[in-house]
């Protein structure tokens, strides 16, 4: 017999809001409060919406692998697909299945690897233009930067001026818009004509003509570079139909966002981190010279950048770009015992599981040599999660590795990033984990290794 969620202690909230204002005001102390408070589930409630927190890795790992029980059915993932439509990441069921196998193909190990020079010759191309001595907010270098590889490697499209601007700003408005829903406990108030609604729906339709533009081009043109779009276009169903229009627009959508807010944001907490711990700069800077010494990285390096990779591995932990996932189940059912009714949202935080001391040795500190053993396949599963686990783990999760140790050797290979002084380095919690006013650092070239 499951026992009920009322039986478990919880956080005390307001008697109308619940625990709103205090998950608004700051989710990731209030999380990670709750883990350390309370026992393995905690019930909580969002104005109407219950929901309760998982905190045991191998509950949050049930959830993860059960996706025809456990959907994307919750008010976060209702406030991505207004952005993003039905594309890969928020769709359901059988049409996801279609989708992800169709997809697939595209970020095959082979195929990915061919992204490699890309990937390094973009970021050379920025280094040009980076003086001895600039100032630099790297977080924007970084979205610039990813969203231009995977404008590239997926679609073949030199993603620059204008076209890109539009894409930038409409994320911007989109974080902004995302982080006042959430502080309004995701209450349905869309339709209500408020200045960031505003701003957000005339955003989003100037995404659209951008992207509608991209499909057009390609619908029109003879030439089948074999990319993903061409992979999407082609796609039939078994009665011989094609993706609508819209579709496309809606994976497109999906995959630009998908594919470079991500690592973008890794990255810039990866630059903040490395700046902050001059002793792992150090041990990174002599990795790739006695690995690279003046070449430029390729994809046969990346077994050697051991060290590189463990830098990436132990950001993801520290900064986990998607701090807290979300599902909810489709009918009654039982969870360690106790009974999850249908509805119920379930949040599971990788910012809380990759802080907590049960697993980690002083959790708090950048340490990337833990990682030397091959501690993740130590760990049980649901501790480590930066890219989700399950059917619906992160598609791009290879591709997003490589890119990031790539980016992170070609940059600093070259270049020694200093923190400016005075500034507050404050994760922002949106739809990501964004650094909440960028992350401005001097560049200093580097011509000798410390
Ligand atoms: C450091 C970089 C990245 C991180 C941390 C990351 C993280 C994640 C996570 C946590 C999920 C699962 C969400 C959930 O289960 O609720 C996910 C899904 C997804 N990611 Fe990533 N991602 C990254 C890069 C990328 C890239 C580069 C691409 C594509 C080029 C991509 C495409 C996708 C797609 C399509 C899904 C949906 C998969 C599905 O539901 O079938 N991601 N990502």
């Amino acid at each position: 017999m499951s026992k009920d969620l009322h039986q478990l202690s919880r956080p005390k909230g307001s008697l109308l809001f619940g625990n709103t204002v205090d998950f608004a005001s700051d989710p990731l102390g209030f999380l990670t409060h709750c883990a350390q408070a309370y026992e393995e589930m905690v019930p909580l409630r969002f104005l109407f919406s219950r929901a309760c927190l998982l905190t045991q890795p191998e509950h949050i790992d049930q959830v993860l692998k059960q996706p025809e029980l456990f959907t994307k059915n919750t008010p976060a993932w209702q406030a991505v697909r207004s952005l993003v439509g039905d594309g890969l990441l928020t769709s359901e069921g059988a049409f996801w299945s279609r989708q992800r196998r169709l997809t697939q193909p595209v970020f095959h190990q082979q195929r990915i690897a061919a992204y490699g020079e890309t990937m390094v010759l973009y970021t050379e191309r920025l280094l040009q233009t980076w003086q001895d001595g600039d100032v630099r907010d790297i977080h924007q270098d970084m979205m610039q930067l990813t969203l231009n590889i995977v404008t590239k490697t997926l679609f073949n499209v030199d993603m620059s001026g204008v076209a890109a601007q539009t894409i930038a700003q409409t994320l911007e408005v989109a974080m902004e818009w995302f982080t006042s829903r959430r502080k309004q406990a995701f209450l349905p108030l869309t339709g209500l004509p408020t200045a960031i609604n505003r701003r957000y729906k005339q955003a989003l339709q100037t995404m659209d003509q951008t992207i509608y533009a991209l499909i057009q081009q390609r619908h029109q043109s003879k030439d089948d570079p074999g990319d993903l779009l061409s992979l999407l276009l082609q796609a039939q169903d078994e009665d011989g139909s094609r993706m609508s229009d819209r579709q496309l627009r809606d994976e497109l959508t999906t995959l630009i966002l998908a594919g470079h807010e991500t690592t973008a944001n890794a990255l810039s907490w990866v630059w903040m981190l490395l700046a902050q711990n001059p002793a792992v700069e150090s041990k990174l800077a002599r990795e790739l010279q006695t690995v690279l010494g003046d070449r430029a990285p390729t994809l046969a390096d990346l077994p050697q950048l051991r060290y590189t990779e463990q830098i990436i591995k132990e950001a993801l932990r520290l900064y986990p770009p998607l701090f807290s996932l979300a599902r909810s189940p489709v009918r009654d059912c039982d969870l360690a015992g106790y009974r999850i009714p249908a509805g119920r949202i379930l949040l599971f935080s990788p910012w809380v599981m990759h802080r907590s001391a049960r697993y980690f040795a002083e959790p708090l500190q950048f340490q990337p040599e833990r990682w030397e053993q091959d501690l993740e396949k130590q760990l049980p599963k649901g501790v480590y999660f930066p890219f989700g686990d399950g059917p619906r783990v992160c598609m791009g999760k290879s591709f997003a590795l490589m890119e990031a140790v790539l980016l992170l050797a070609t940059i600093a290979q070259k270049c020694q990033l200093m923190l400016l002084p005075d500034q507050q380095l404050t994760p922002l919690p949106s739809m990501t984990l964004r650094p909440q006013t960028g992350i401005h650092v001097r560049v200093a070239k580097r011509t000798t290794v410390n």
